[in-house]
């Protein structure tokens, strides 16, 4: 037996996408989902999506994304995937995931996003005790008082002048795996360029240095237009790309960027050590 799956990605934030909307061809769990993800014998990519029906629970969405990260994590959000999947499904859908529901549009070379409204509490991040998220106390190396938002996965933002000084490779899993954090963080490094433009690199909780993080640009833009460092719409500039991130005087966020379809294939679960 042979899965069917489609490689996509969104400003080299890159992914393997298995519809499991009719019928769950393989069992997904941590060990399967890093062994296919693994760029040397798997498939390779920073994220697995898997689409699912909806749930009765999942408040008449039209169907559930699940994003596991390449080390097998399990977790909430996925912006860049997002925009994959409004082209993988080709129309409108309010999707379902654990970080909440998403409406998906596709657009001319990608799509639009509405991801929801930031919670800023430190119990939403989550924090490990009570902190301003706004500006935590806290310091790892040159990096200092950074913004914490859960924009349906956890992030800090730190801004600085220069994201191209700070040693990102060494100071991210640092940050990430930081008890502070009980549910791991994704680790931005901005700098503000201009009211609507935000230069990004992102460490990702569960997947490193990735080319582009939809979610991190979303915190970002969110955090600088909180501090009053820019207005509420700005082009997030990532290795991989640009994003256009808007963020309502009501809340709401909305993402805009590419997504692409690579190739589609197939493998034997057998080979991955799935039944
Ligand atoms: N590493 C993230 C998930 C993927 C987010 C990123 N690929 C995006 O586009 O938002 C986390 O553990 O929350």
């Amino acid at each position: 037996m042979r899965v069917d799956f489609t490689k996509m990605h969104g400003l080299g934030n890159d992914f393997v996408v298995i519809d499991h909307r009719a019928h769950e061809s393989v069992a997904i769990d941590r060990a399967l989902a890093a062994a296919l993800a693994d760029r040397h014998t798997g498939i390779g990519c920073d994220q697995l999506i898997v689409l699912e029906a909806a749930r009765d629970e999942d408040e008449d969405a039209d169907f559930r994304m699940r994003i596991w990260n390449v080390d097998g994590g399990e977790v909430e959000a996925c912006g860049n995937a997002s925009r994959a999947v409004a082209l993988f499904h080709g129309a409108q859908a309010r999707v379902a995931t654990a970080g909440g529901i998403i409406a998906v549009t596709p657009e001319r070379g990608g799509a639009a996003v509405a991801m929801g409204k930031p919670r800023f509490g430190w119990e939403d991040i989550p924090l490990d005790y009570a902190m301003d998220s706004s500006a935590l106390p806290l310091s790892w190396g040159p990096l200092e008082q950074p913004f914490a938002v859960n924009v349906g996965n956890p992030h800090v933002v730190f801004f600085v002048d220069d994201i191209e000084a700070v040693d990102l490779a060494t100071l991210g899993p640092e940050i990430e795996h930081d008890p502070v954090f009980p549910e791991g963080i994704n680790v931005g490094i901005a700098s503000v360029e201009a009211r609507d433009y935000i230069s990004l690199r992102v460490w990702e909780r569960g997947a490193g240095l990735t080319r582009a993080c939809g979610t991190g640009a979303c915190a970002a833009l969110v955090a600088a237009a909180e501090r009053g460092l820019t207005e509420r719409t700005a082009t997030v500039n990532l290795p991989g790309g640009r994003l256009t991130i808007s963020y309502g005087e009501d809340g709401a966020i909305v993402m805009r960027g590419p997504a692409v379809e690579s190739f589609r294939g197939s493998f034997d679960p057998s080979a991955f050590g799935a039944a």
